[in-house]
């Protein structure tokens, strides 16, 4: 079993307990679930933001612990203050050592769209994300069928939320691209094997449909790289560990953002 299987497995079980304990009614009247959530097109296309999507990502299944004492409100300030157009934030326990709470933080303090970054793989997740304050949901076609994508895509829109796609290739995007989704990523990680080229990025971006928001995903950690991707038409960039890894996460930014 590789890695997206067993994080798959071990989300289902989760999602069956959450569910026992907190219903959709109840996650319905959480206070942040009436806000409005802000549109993630509005700041990736803004001239005063660098389109870069910097994550809060404390460990990962192929780093390990990345930085375990991370403070999510310092450094999702100081990366919303770089510049950021996005924040994301993981909020998977077990393999990313991510919280709801960590989102919850992330969005008491910040102003701009904030991504959950977690593994869907039911519609109670997507009522979860709009109650802990998140902007945007991501799908990711490696787990989800055509239909599920199709569904939760229209759910989410439905509660104002923004839907991210995530593909690997040309099979999962051309199977998986429908009318309810906002932006597609393109991410250079192989989730199975964790091996990682930027190219795939290069290779896919022409067959992705200019009505969707374009972001370049994992593995960047060259300013010249994020000019090179804008320059074949990515508009969004999402940057974790090249920030996380340092003692800075925030100053990295700063640093990064200041040789686009
Ligand atoms: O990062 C991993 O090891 C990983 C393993 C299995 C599934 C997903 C994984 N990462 C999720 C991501 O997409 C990245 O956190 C995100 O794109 C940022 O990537 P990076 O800049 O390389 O940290």
């Amino acid at each position: 079993m590789n890695i997206l299987d067993k994080i798959v497995l071990r989300k289902k079980e989760e999602v069956a307990i959450a569910k026992q304990q907190v219903s959709v009614k109840d996650l319905e009247s959480h206070p942040t679930f009436g806000r409005t959530p802000y549109r993630f097109k509005d700041f990736l296309l803004s001239d005063d933001r660098t389109g870069i999507i910097a994550e809060f990502k404390k460990q990962s299944p192929s780093k390990g612990v990345i930085n375990g004492e991370a403070d999510v409100k310092a450094i999702t300030q100081a990366y919303n203050l770089a510049g950021a157009s996005a924040l994301s934030v993981l909020t998977d326990t077990d393999f990313f050592g991510g919280k709801k709470e960590d989102l919850l933080q992330a969005r008491s303090v910040n102003e701009i769209p904030i991504l959950r970054k977690d593994f869907m793989i039911d519609e109670y997740q997507i009522f979860e994300a709009k109650a802990w304050g998140a902007d945007i949901i991501l799908l990711i076609a490696a787990i989800l069928t055509p239909q599920q994508i199709v569904d939760y895509g229209k759910l989410a829109q439905s509660l104002g939320l923004n839907v991210l796609l995530e593909v690997h290739d040309l099979v999962e995007l051309e199977r998986s691209i429908c009318p309810h989704l906002d932006a597609i990523g393109v991410n250079n990680r192989n989730l199975g094997d964790f091996t990682v080229n930027i190219q795939t990025s290069f290779d896919l971006v022409d067959r992705i449909p200019n009505e969707f928001l374009k972001i370049s995903e994992s593995a960047i950690s060259n300013p010249q790289t994020i000019k090179d991707l804008k320059e074949v038409g990515f508009q969004g960039f999402l940057i974790g560990e090249n920030f996380m890894k340092t003692e800075n996460p925030g100053l990295a930014m700063k640093e990064f953002v200041g040789e686009l």
